[in-house]
């Protein structure tokens, strides 16, 4: 009989859309970038994350991302723009993380989860993080020129 492999590699991922959310300045530059929290009754409850969700059969990565921020934030989004794509796993799933810039969207904020919201600069003061959010701090890191820390550990 084969080898099985190693645990979690053997579970199909679950596709989520996430979207990074990112205001700009007055000068057309990226400004502060939005998180909230994971309501009481999800896993990670109360762990910082980027708002999302995921797929729903049929959907595509934007269709879901649009329907989850409407449902989650009450906004509509207006434009989605694919970043990078992330397998992380955890104890409870295997999921693939679908990374979505967001610069444009309408709508007044809603917290229609019991969630908390949080415009955030690095270092990221609100804590603790989802570990699947840590790649991202490190890309915003990256492309800001952001030295030391991305947030509290
Ligand atoms: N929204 C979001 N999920 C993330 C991030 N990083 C990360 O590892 N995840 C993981 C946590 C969860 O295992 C999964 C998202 O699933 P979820 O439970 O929030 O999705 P959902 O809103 O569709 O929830 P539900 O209907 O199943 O309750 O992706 C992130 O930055 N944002």
């Amino acid at each position: 009989m084969p080898a099985l492999p190693p645990d979690g590699a053997a579970r199909t991922p679950v596709d989520v859309a996430v979207g990074v959310l990112i205001e700009r300045d007055a000068a057309g530059r990226d400004g502060r970038f939005l998180l909230t929290s994971r309501p009481e009754g999800k896993v990670y409850a109360g762990h910082w994350e980027f708002p999302g969700g995921k797929l729903e059969a049929g959907e595509t990565v934007e269709q879901a991302l649009r329907r989850e921020l409407r449902e989650e934030i009450g906004i509509e989004v207006r434009q989605v723009e694919p970043w990078r794509v992330e397998i992380v796993d955890y104890p409870h799933a295997r999921v693939r993380l679908h990374f979505c810039k967001v610069h444009r969207w309408s709508g007044e904020f809603q917290m229609l989860e019991g969630q908390a919201m949080a415009w955030q600069a690095l270092p990221v003061e609100v804590a603790p993080v989802l570990p699947g959010t840590l790649p991202v701090l490190q890309w915003l890191a990256e492309e800001r020129g952001h030295a030391g820390p991305t947030h509290r550990s």
